[in-house]
């Protein structure tokens, strides 16, 4: 018997008024698969995400998890589903009152609930602390405020509260956007060990191709509303399809067609 995917989606379409943005989205993520999506700016892939994730509601299509029709789950199984995704936003997405422990054990406790552990600060602070050495930093940083660390740090904590609680699956929205290309060859290489060690599985959206590749062993290109080619993540420099092709090499010249051509 094969396993079903942890993802499955299928004709998932949204438009804003008269923008069409998802036109018939299939896609099923295997069960451990870090699965990356790429594409132009603006063409859907952070409203992908936001559909799965239920922060958008799409206008047509389904979105299965574990066999789980979540678009029309009882609102607390949607809820419960939900809360076993964790997410690492683009900016990382820390609240700048609270200190980074406490930001780490926001991430746990909803998690927490979610698992109806208890949530005392005395059980959640020695798991928190666990999860900042986790991601390379030390008990020290605990203390600090978001806005005393550099973009690496701050990526660092958001990946520390996106992995709290052990959540099956993990979106990363463009984890390396605003770093150097050291500290985005770090954070990847953090990221895809937190996803081994967990066995998570794993939807990235980036434009860097470097990072997809070590991100991610699928792949996938959203286009004009669609997942237009899927493959391996190795094979993304070399797909063999035109539009990806000229996209992952950045060439001016080809099928795709850009809104305000020069
Ligand atoms: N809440 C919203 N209301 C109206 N339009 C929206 C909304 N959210 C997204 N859009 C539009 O949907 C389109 C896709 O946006 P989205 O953020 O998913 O793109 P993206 O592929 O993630 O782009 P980028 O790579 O630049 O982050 C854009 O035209 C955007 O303006």
């Amino acid at each position: 018997m094969t396993q079903q995917p942890r993802i499955r989606i299928r004709g998932l379409k949204k438009s804003f008024g008269s923008k069409v943005v998802l036109d018939g989205v299939d896609l099923d993520v295997e069960t451990g698969t870090s699965m990356v999506i790429i594409g132009g700016s603006g063409t859907g892939k952070s409203v992908l995400l936001r559909c799965i994730l239920g922060l958008i509601e799409p206008d047509a299509g389904t979105i299965e998890i574990d066999g789980v029709d979540v678009l029309r789950a009882k609102p607390h199984h949607q809820h419960q589903i939900r809360q076993n995704i964790g997410m690492l936003f683009q900016n990382a997405a820390l609240f700048d009152s609270m200190s980074v422990l406490d930001n780490v054990m926001f991430g746990l406790r909803a998690k927490r609930r979610a698992q109806s552990k208890p949530l005392l600060r005395s059980e959640m602070q020695p798991e928190a602390l666990t999860l900042l050495s986790q991601v390379g930093l030390d008990e020290a940083v605990g203390t600090l405020s978001p806005s005393e660390l550099s973009g690496g740090m701050q990526k660092r904590v958001g990946l520390a509260r996106a992995i709290a609680g052990h959540p099956n699956i993990l979106f990363f929205d463009e984890p390396t956007t605003g770093l150097d290309p050291i500290m985005g060859a770090v954070i990847d290489g953090l990221i895809a060990d937190c996803v081994s060690h967990l066995g998570s599985t794993a939807i990235a959206i980036t434009h860097d191709m470097a990072s997809a590749q070590r991100i991610g062993n699928r792949a996938a290109m959203l286009y004009q509303g669609k997942l237009i080619w899927q493959g391996q993540a190795s094979e993304l420099m070399h797909s063999g399809n035109p539009i990806v092709d000229q996209f992952t090499h950045g060439r001016r010249e080809g099928p795709i067609k850009t809104e305000h051509p020069l």
